[in-house]
């Protein structure tokens, strides 16, 4: 489980408040109006925005002032943050060792996770090389070989087309139902959030809600959501 307790997360002048906890295995769409702290709640949990009051724990363990590298989180940005002067497998070799003195095992891992993905073959390619859909597969395969428990997506497929970016999401559900990996995914879209998710957080000005269940939450939306959705629910 994930515990935000009393959690304020700050970003600049902004802060984001948040008590509220998720149960290990479930996929969570983050939603709400923008600049309400959707962002802002993923990279507090992410490490990479201090947490100014209260705690952020997994499994009982307080992770709060922990590095983002020791905590059980592997992110995937909406660009995919592919490096341009590296190849494919490098690119996914980067989410086991930054300086890239990997290991047979660890090569293997990157094979894999690149197969997982349907990148066989295009190893040794530059992102450039690469359709946008498959770099956000290779970002997506780089996102696998952490491993980690806690996946967290900041909208990650909204350059893509509508089918590509199903593909994505689908592949997305698949993978954690296989690993058994807790998804939270910041997204604009409801029909995201209906396709892979089973909870929704709703962010709005700076709060953050407790989970609530996605096909209920959307059938029958307060008013904040609601104006938020535009009558898209
Ligand atoms: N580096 C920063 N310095 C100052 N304010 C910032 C900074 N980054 C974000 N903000 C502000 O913090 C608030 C929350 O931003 P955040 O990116 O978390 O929102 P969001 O809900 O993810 O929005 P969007 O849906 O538009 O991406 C916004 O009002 C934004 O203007």
């Amino acid at each position: 489980m994930l515990r935000l307790e009393n959690a304020i997360i700050r970003n600049g002048p902004f802060n984001v408040t948040a008590n509220l906890a998720i149960e290990s295995g479930h996929r969570i769409a983050v939603i709400g109006p923008s600049g309400a702290g959707k962002s802002t709640l993923i990279e507090g949990i992410a490490g990479f925005l201090p947490v100014t009051q209260g705690r952020i724990l997994w499994r009982d363990q307080d992770m709060t002032t922990a590095a983002p590298g020791k905590r059980p989180v592997a992110m995937l940005f909406q660009d995919g943050n592919l490096f341009p002067h590296l190849t494919i497998a490098e690119n996914v070799g980067l989410g086991l060792r930054p300086d890239l003195r990997l290991n047979g095992e660890q090569k293997a891992r990157v094979s894999d996770a690149l197969a997982r993905v349907d990148l066989e073959g295009k190893e040794a390619r530059k992102p450039a090389e690469l359709s946008g859909g498959q770099q956000s597969r290779a970002a997506l395969a780089r996102v696998l070989v952490q491993a980690r428990p806690l996946l967290l997506l900041d909208e990650p497929f909204a350059a893509l087309g509508p089918a590509l970016k199903h593909a994505m999401l689908d592949l997305v559900t698949e993978l954690s139902a296989e690993t058994g990996a807790t998804v939270l995914m910041v997204s604009h879209d409801p029909a995201d959030a209906r396709r892979i998710t089973d909870q929704i957080i709703l962010v709005d000005e700076g709060v953050a809600l407790a989970p609530q269940e996605t096909g209920p939450l959307l059938d029958n939306p307060p008013a904040a959501l609601r104006a938020y959705l535009g009558g898209t629910g």
